[in-house]
């Protein structure tokens, strides 16, 4: 099956289990795999026939920034749901990172796959 795929999008979102942390907006970085048939969008040449990865962007980055959950778990379900139900994606495989929250660690953070229910 085809992608479409989204890398390292950067966010800023308040996100953290810690007092300390409600009171910052700290960057997230995003990477999607979203399953879509590529097939219709090349044989037309035209934009309204792909899941166009500019508008998944700008619908994340506008969920995201006005968020404010405290687990990167609770974020990652959140917008792989909104992935999966406002554009239609059957499958999204979606890894997010939260840089700098560790010292010591480049990133830590969540990887999860998520299916359209059935029917
Ligand atoms: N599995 C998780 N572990 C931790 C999380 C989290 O969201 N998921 N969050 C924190 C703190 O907010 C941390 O990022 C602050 O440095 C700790 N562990």
């Amino acid at each position: 099956m085809d992608h479409v795929f989204i890398e390292g999008l950067e966010i800023e979102a308040v996100i953290g289990i810690y007092d300390w942390e409600r009171e910052i907006r700290q960057p997230l970085v995003f990477d999607l795999e979203m399953e879509f048939d590529n097939r219709a969008p090349a044989a037309s040449d035209a934009i309204e026939h792909t899941l166009d990865y500019s508008a998944v962007c700008a619908r994340i980055s506008a969920f995201v920034a006005a968020s404010r959950f405290g687990l990167v778990e609770t974020l990652a379900e959140r917008v792989a749901a909104l992935v999966i139900e406002e554009f239609g994606v059957r499958r999204v495989a979606l890894k997010l990172t939260k840089p700098g929250a560790i010292r010591n660690a480049r990133g830590v953070g969540v990887r999860i796959e998520r299916e359209r229910a059935p029917g």
